[in-house]
């Protein structure tokens, strides 16, 4: 260790008497004098103890010289001189012409100088550092032309840069002083760092031919008003803890990256708005309260950093989220890392995708369902074969989407029943109740949320749509497809459930006329109509974006013709070929489809079609059967493995598998159903039902459905036991007021069957699982058949798509 002291020593010996050498006329002996001192700066100044038997504990000679010379005083009465400068002295390098070898920093910090002439003699000083001294006067300065670098912060200066200016300074550091005006310094136009903080600036003054300034810190002055700033290349603007109170002047600084006016008493961001390059934002302990403000930072791409810590907006409720949402660009946010689940959440709390607000709308449905008695529902129940058949046509506001349901409802009235949506909004003037939609309260439409009976929800325009379970069922029992119409929202929901509708996109292509026929309509404000015209695009982007997702779109912008297509498209569904619609029906809906919302009854033409059309041929024909699988690879890729994953799970779930606690329950409990007090009646067919079979037993009924009895599922079919379980279930389920339609049935309570059913779950009868496949017919006629009322009217086929 000794030795290697040694060796720094003669380097650093070596070094100075270089310089020495390479010194000229008058500095010759200012070097002279610090070749030693500097020597042994570089050692360690603890005396050290000779570790030699004879001179144990002997103090080092040489380190008694070193004491001895500790001892000097420096600088002393505040002057600097030559022993105090040679300490400070550092970074060797070249002069500025190039010639010498010469010390080019000078750091002399806390030596209560107050007198630094000396300095003239060392012109070729590039930096100087002076802090923690008591200057009050720089005007030395001027005679080292070579100064890049200048800190004399905490002095007793009282102005700034009084001295000639060098011509390249460019770092100046003068904070904690007593400079209350800032005078001009146009004659340091190299200047690009200038530190003025701690002081007693009230105003910004003198800056502004300082065209190279990127660096500005005037923190913790008296500054009132930001001026005195304009067309500044400043990069970094430190105000922080002044008295201002707004944002102003700052427009020109193109090129301002970060601001900080943290301790001030702004109360408004207007003033940011326009800095492109923006970076970060220091606002803490400000008085900001408004969450507007945040939007004259919106458009501030380049936005990183934001603090708005202790300012009255923070108390504002979900502020980070809200914050967050509106910049997505943050990384950091009141000097916490913003992390990308907070990014999302705020997407999904204030600007949900559509997707996000369908797979709530599903969960809370599913949820609340659940939480009501078991029901299942025969009419629709799931099925791999032949999903309950759906026609859903979707668009936005305005797409004349009901009047065409219920015109092809009223058209095809053998096959389609209208499912008829819940709303909260008040009837339009011609709209009637239980035919347009159930017209409901919000109170009774939340209530029926509770109570499970929805499958979807939408508020649009503040009002509530949604489709009940009950509508779809009133036209499944009725063995029709349901023809049901919704905006996307509801379309997203529907993908979550077991249904597998068929999905028409109706858009009106053109703007103008979409806009004209709500403008027509005379119901909609103004905001709202242009809002609407706006969800066009919506609907076409998605449907580009998400091919397969819409089954076939229509042109709804001329009302006639997009009936025309819807028309042909459900007869081609139907296998209806010999009617050729294009001559006739453009003839008729010229005339009878003038105005979009008002359609005439139906023409005698088309229904006569449609009823001498054979209801004997079988409902999926081989074409048909062809055309299913043509249409099933129209969909997309993703949507159809999707589609086979849920079909698959779903038949997992329902073929595979019947609780054995219900099988056994449920035959122990035949008597309790509707189906059996119809035939203690002598209504039903006795004994078919006695020995009940599964659900998709061929049925038995041949005659007309029963008048008294619209559940067709109830009178002319045989059911199952889940049937049975639904109906007895379903006895204590609140009863929509629009629900007329079932009959009454005997009582018996849930818990009963229960009961019966711990009371069976001893037997051992239900250790034996039930085969999977030994209810479930493995022939898709049979399963075809089996549809509620389907004796009626065979199971549609899926839709094709019309080209
Ligand atoms: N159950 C539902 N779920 C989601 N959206 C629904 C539901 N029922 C109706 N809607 C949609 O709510 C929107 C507003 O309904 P409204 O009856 O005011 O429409 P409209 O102006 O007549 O539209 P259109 O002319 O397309 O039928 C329509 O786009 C409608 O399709």
């Amino acid at each position: 260790m000794a030795a290697k002291d040694h060796d720094d020593c003669e380097l650093n010996a070596s070094l100075n008497v270089n310089s020495v050498m390479s010194g000229e006329g008058g500095e010759l002996e200012h070097y002279k004098a610090s070749v030693d001192i500097l020597t042994l700066l570089t050692q360690d100044q603890s005396p050290r103890i000779m570790e030699t038997e004879e001179n144990d504990l002997m103090l080092d000679n040489e380190t008694e010289e070193e004491l001895e010379i500790e001892n000097i005083e420096l600088s002393p009465g505040g002057i600097l001189d030559e022993e105090t400068i040679g300490r400070g002295l550092s970074n060797l390098g070249r002069s500025a012409n190039g010639m010498h070898q010469v010390y080019l920093h000078l750091t002399v910090p806390g030596f209560q100088l107050i007198d630094i002439n000396i300095l003239q003699e060392y012109t070729h000083l590039q930096k100087v550092e002076l802090p923690h001294n008591q200057l009050t006067d720089l005007s030395v300065l001027s005679n080292c032309p070579h100064l890049l670098i200048l800190d004399v912060s905490h002095n007793l200066l009282d102005s700034v840069l009084g001295f000639e200016p060098p011509k390249n300074l460019q770092e100046v550091d003068l904070s904690y002083n007593e400079i209350e005006v800032m005078t001009d310094l146009s004659a340091h136009h190299s200047l690009k760092k200038l530190n003025l903080s701690y002081n007693k600036i009230s105003e910004i003054d003198g800056l502004t031919q300082c065209r190279r300034l990127t660096e500005l810190n005037l923190s913790h002055n008296n500054i009132a008003k930001i001026q005195g700033l304009s067309e500044l290349p400043i990069q970094h603007l430190n105000l922080s803890h002044n008295n201002i109170t707004k944002i102003e002047n700052i427009e020109s600084l193109k090129l301002l990256r970060v601001l900080d006016l943290s301790g001030n008493k702004v109360r408004s961001l207007k003033g940011l708005e326009e800095h492109d390059v923006l970076e970060s934002v220091d606002l803490e302990s400000n008085e900001v309260i408004d969450l507007i403000e945040i939007k004259y930072l919106q458009n501030l791409r380049m936005m990183r950093k934001l603090n708005l810590q202790h300012n009255p907006i923070e108390e504002l409720p979900n502020y980070r989220l809200c914050i967050l949402f509106r910049l997505q660009s943050l990384t950091e946010l009141d000097r916490h890392k913003v992390e990308v689940e907070e990014k999302v959440a705020s997407k999904n709390m204030f600007e949900p995708p559509p997707e996000v607000v369908a797979a709530r709308d599903h969960a809370m449905h599913v949820v609340y369902s659940f939480l009501q008695p078991a029901r299942i529902l025969e009419s629709t129940l799931p099925s791999k074969e032949t999903p309950y058949p759906m026609l859903v046509i979707v668009g936005p506001q305005g797409s004349g989407k009901k009047d065409l349901a219920l015109k092809l409802v009223e058209e095809f009235s053998d096959f389609f029943g209208f499912g008829i949506s819940h709303t909260t909004r008040i009837p339009y003037s011609g709209e009637v109740n239980g035919v347009d939609y159930h017209f409901t309260t919000l109170e009774k439409f939340e209530n029926d949320i509770k109570l499970g009976k929805f499958v979807e929800t939408h508020q649009i325009n503040g009002a509530w749509y949604g489709l009940q379970m009950e509508s779809i069922q009133n036209v499944a029992r009725e063995g029709q497809a349901c023809v049901v119409h919704m905006e996307l929202e509801g379309v997203l929901t529907l993908k979550n459930t077991h249904f597998e509708p068929r999905y028409v996109l109706m858009v009106p292509m053109n703007k103008e006329a979409h806009e004209k026929r709500l403008r027509d309509r005379g119901i909609y404000p103004e905001n709202q109509i242009l809002d609407t015209v706006k969800t066009g695009d919506v609907y076409s982007n998605y449907n580009q974006n998400h091919p397969g997702f819409f089954d076939m779109m229509i042109n709804s912008e001329n009302i006639q013709e997009a009936y025309i297509r819807l028309r042909q498209l459900v007869m081609n569904y139907l296998g209806i070929s010999s009617l050729s619609p294009s001559t006739e029906v453009a003839g008729e809906t010229s005339s009878r489809l003038e105005a979009i919302d008002h359609f005439p009854p139906p023409t005698t033409t088309s229904t006569a079609n449609l009823i001498t059309r054979s209801w004997s041929r079988p409902s999926i024909s081989e074409t048909q059967s062809i055309r299913a699988q043509q249409s099933s690879a129209s969909r997309g890729i993703v949507e159809e493995e999707s589609l086979k994953r849920r079909q698959s799970a779903a038949k997992d779930v329902v073929v595979g598998y019947i609780p054995p606690l219900y099988e056994q329950l449920l035959e122990k409990c035949p008597r309790t159903a509707p189906q059996t007090v119809e035939s203690q009646l002598g209504l039903g067919d006795d004994g078919q039902r006695a020995c009940s079979a599964p659900a998709n037993n061929i049925p038995v009924r041949k005659g007309p459905p029963r008048m008294d009895s619209p559940d067709s599922s109830e009178s002319n079919i045989t059911s199952s036991h889940l049937s049975d379980l639904d109906s007895a279930t379903d006895l204590h389920a609140d009863r929509s007021p629009y629900d007329t339609t079932r009959a009454v049935e005997p009582i018996i309570g849930p818990l009963d069957l229960i009961e019966e059913g711990y009371r069976l779950s001893s037997s051992t009868r239900l250790n034996a699982p039930r085969p999977p496949s030994a209810s479930r017919p493995d022939s898709q006629s049979s399963q075809l058949l089996n549809r509620p009322g389907s004796e009626r009217h065979m199971v549609l086929p899926p839709i094709q798509p019309v080209n």
